[in-house]
């Protein structure tokens, strides 16, 4: 149905006025009718999505209000918070975490959850919400707190989205992968059905508290695997980042990003503020993915698969560097990527202590892998492929054949570091393959 403006019938509905440039709810009718001889409605309606990301550091010393700041007061005067912690946050950090709570007089109920890749199921979210449901929050003025890594973001966070059809939340992410990229983007999920993030919404926390201090108590693992994430904004957008990596990556690892001499300081910050920038520049046209052709989904094509075969042996941003690296081989044999480039790319993988393969990774696992993305790319490969470093373009035409030499040249390069054991602790769930 085309609808030209004079057929537009604006303001027929109330309901709170989000955009002021455009009158809405309306209900666009094909042609003027009477009143009751219309019989098709398109119901045009427009919610603006408006969300804060904020670095702010310490959030939880007892001065710091950032944490309470959204949201009312109960009839009792206390806020009343529902808050989800991953366990080993609370192992750590649970005692100044409700000493803050306590201080400020909140009025909370608070469930820890043990959040891993491999408990990362509805199951999950389900418990959380029996909790929520006890607890009975008012839907709109106690925001749900949760405070721990990706995985328990994106099970608290599909939780809240679920909730009564939705109820607000506000995130504090305390992993790496959390800062950077799942505490800052809209999406929710959790694993079904042996795939990953098959399940999930898109529900915008109102305030995301980014306070780099939590990762103070990383593992180095862990520091290394989101740097594999920030590696891969460096390389679709942002060659600066990629040369900071370059100079200050073993820093960063050895700092845990907490500033401990001046370079390391300043290096934390820059890469933390880029690579937030630059994700949440990718995501914000397009926040609902209606464009499937996402620079973000660089290292997304074939890590999905890898990561959920080799389950727990992979961490998330480590699948997605095996990806980075095959997809940086494949182009550079297209000439899209000089063999200087490709070597520079491999070599910052390992300065992170990244690997760049896995055993798993074999022309079957490719080609599943590839069809399984191109059915949640609606049907095209879409696949992102590095374009020297700092830029990608997309393509549609990778097949099995390239995929197996392409890998076959990735085991070569990198699979004798594994051996020699510097990327080895990936490959001890899994048996090694003959070659390398
Ligand atoms: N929603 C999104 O847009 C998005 C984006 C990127 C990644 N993700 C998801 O994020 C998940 C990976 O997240 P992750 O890497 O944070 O893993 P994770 O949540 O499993 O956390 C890693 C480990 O660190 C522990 N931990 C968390 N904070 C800690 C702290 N401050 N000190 C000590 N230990 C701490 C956790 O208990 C866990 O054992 C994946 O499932 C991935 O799909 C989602
Ligand atoms: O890993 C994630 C999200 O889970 C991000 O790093 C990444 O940018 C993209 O969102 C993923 O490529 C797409 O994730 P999904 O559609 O499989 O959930
Ligand atoms: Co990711």
């Amino acid at each position: 149905m085309s609808v030209s403006p004079e057929h537009i019938r604006p303001g027929l509905a109330t309901g709170t006025h989000h955009d002021d440039a455009v009158p809405f709810p309306r209900i666009e009718a094909d042609g003027p009718v009477a009143h009751g001889e219309r019989d098709s409605w398109l119901v045009h309606a427009h919610r603006s999505v408006r969300y804060e990301v904020r670095i702010r550091d310490r959030v939880f010393d007892l001065d710091h209000t950032d944490v309470l700041e959204a949201g009312g007061r109960g009839d009792g005067g206390s806020p009343r918070r529902f808050v989800v912690v991953d366990d080993e946050v609370d192992r750590v950090h649970g005692e100044r975490i409700r000493g803050y709570l306590d201080h400020h007089g909140v009025d909370y109920a608070m469930t820890v959850l043990a959040a891993s890749e491999a408990s990362k199921e509805f199951d999950t979210a389900a418990r959380v919400l029996e909790r929520l449901d006890a607890f009975a929050i008012a839907r709109r003025s106690e925001p749900v707190i949760i405070i721990g890594g990706g995985v328990l973001l994106d099970v608290a966070g599909l939780a809240a989205s679920l909730y009564r059809r939705g109820t607000p939340f506000l995130r504090v992410p305390t992993t790496l992968i959390g800062l950077v990229d799942a505490g800052i983007g809209v999406k929710t999920g959790v694993n079904f059905n042996g795939h990953k993030n098959r399940l999930g919404t898109y529900a915008p926390a109102d305030l995301t508290l980014l306070d780099r201090t939590f990762l103070g108590t990383l593992d180095r693992r862990q520091i290394s695997n989101g740097l594999g994430e920030i590696l891969k904004i460096a390389l679709i957008k942002d060659l600066a980042l990629f040369e900071l990596l370059e100079r200050h990556g073993a820093a960063l690892l050895d700092e845990r990003f907490q500033g401990l001499t001046p370079a390391g300081d300043d290096a934390a910050r820059t890469a933390l503020r880029r690579a937030v920038d630059g994700m949440l520049a990718e995501l914000t046209p397009n926040l609902w993915e209606d464009d499937l052709e996402r620079r973000v989904d660089y290292g997304h094509t074939f890590s999905p698969t890898l990561e959920m075969s080799a389950l727990p042996a992979l961490l998330h941003g480590e699948a997605v560097c095996v990806d980075m690296a095959l997809t940086t081989v494949l182009a550079c044999r297209r000439g899209l990527v000089t063999v200087a480039e490709r070597d520079r790319v491999l070599a910052i993988m390992r300065t992170l202590e990244l690997p760049c393969f896995h055993p798993l990774l074999d022309s079957e696992l490719l080609v599943r892998a590839l069809a399984d993305t191109v059915r949640h790319r609606d049907g095209r490969q879409r696949l992102p492929l590095p374009l020297g470093i700092g830029e990608v373009c997309f393509v549609d035409d990778v097949t099995a054949e390239e995929l197996a030499t392409s890998v076959e040249i990735q085991r070569d390069l990198c699979a004798p570091a594994l051996v020699a054991g510097r990327l080895g602790r990936q490959t001890e769930d899994v048996e090694t393959s003959g070659r390398g």
